[in-house]
């Protein structure tokens, strides 16, 4: 079994406890399922913002601990601070070290879109993500078919969510496109290996069609790099543990972001 196998088996039973815990119905009631979402193609396209999703990661199966001093408020604002236009918030527990409290904490905190980084297998989650305030839902190729895919962005539109469909190679890009999407992300990183090569996002940019925006996910650490990914065409830039390793992760990005 790889990692991602793992993870999906881990939350299987994670999704069966959380609706055993609480129905659909009371996702529905919660405050959060009125609030106008922000929508991630806005704010990517804004000329005032970085082009930068900057995640909340305290720990990940590549590289272990990589952080879990920081609060999840501290560390927001301060990327919201230095221009990110979106937030990514992890809330897989068990693998990253995430908690759905620390997206409801960031959501009070900070006024640009929110992505529930986790793993994505069953429409309930979907509504969970608006119930804790997140905008923004991830769908990863690799552990979905072509109709959950499909399925799960539409619900997400129909919610006011914005999808970032997430590939590694050219056969899941092209069984994966269909018209709820928003955005598509290239992870650098693979997932079964954790090798990373930001040659996976190049060798990709040209074949994603025309109407989705792109960002380029993982391994990004240097402005040499932005650029690189600026020139190929992509939007935006997803980047975890380039700032989350240093003591002020809102600071590192304001050094970072100079460069571009
Ligand atoms: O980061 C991991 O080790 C990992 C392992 C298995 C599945 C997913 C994983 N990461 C999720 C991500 O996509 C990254 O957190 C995100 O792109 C930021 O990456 P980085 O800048 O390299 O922290």
């Amino acid at each position: 079994m790889n990692i991602l196998d793992k993870i999906i088996a881990r939350k299987k039973e994670e999704v069966a406890s959380a609706k055993a815990k609480k129905t659909i119905a009371e996702l529905e009631s919660s405050f959060s399922f009125e609030r106008q979402t922000y929508a991630l193609k806005d704010f990517l396209t804004d000329p005032s913002k970085t082009g930068i999703i900057a995640e909340f990661k305290r720990k990940s199966p590549s590289k272990g601990i990589i952080n879990d001093k920081l609060s999840v408020q501290e560390v927001t604002t301060g990327y919201a601070a230095a221009g990110a236009s979106a937030l990514s918030v992890l809330t897989d527990r068990d693998f990253f070290m995430g908690h759905d409290d620390d997206l409801i904490a960031a959501r009070k905190v900070n006024e640009i879109p929110i992505l529930r980084k986790d793993f994505m297998i069953d429409e309930y989650q979907i509504i969970e993500a608006k119930a804790l305030g997140a905008d923004i839902v991830l769908l990863i190729a690799a552990c979905l078919t072509p109709a959950e895919i499909r399925g799960f962005a539409k619900l997400a539109k129909s919610l006011g969510l914005s999808t970032l469909l997430e590939v590694h190679n050219k056969e899941e890009l092209n069984r994966s496109l269909n018209p709820y999407l928003d955005v598509i992300g290239i992870n650098n990183r693979n997932l079964k290996d954790f090798t990373v090569s930001i040659e996976t996002s190049l060798s990709l940019a040209e074949i994603i069609p025309k109407e989705f925006l792109k960002i380029s996910e993982s391994a990004i650490s240097n402005i040499e790099t932005i650029k690189t990914l600026k020139k190929a065409g992509f939007n935006g830039f997803l980047i975890g543990e380039n700032f989350m390793k240093t003591d002020n992760p809102g600071k590192a990005m304001t050094e970072f972001v100079k460069g571009i």
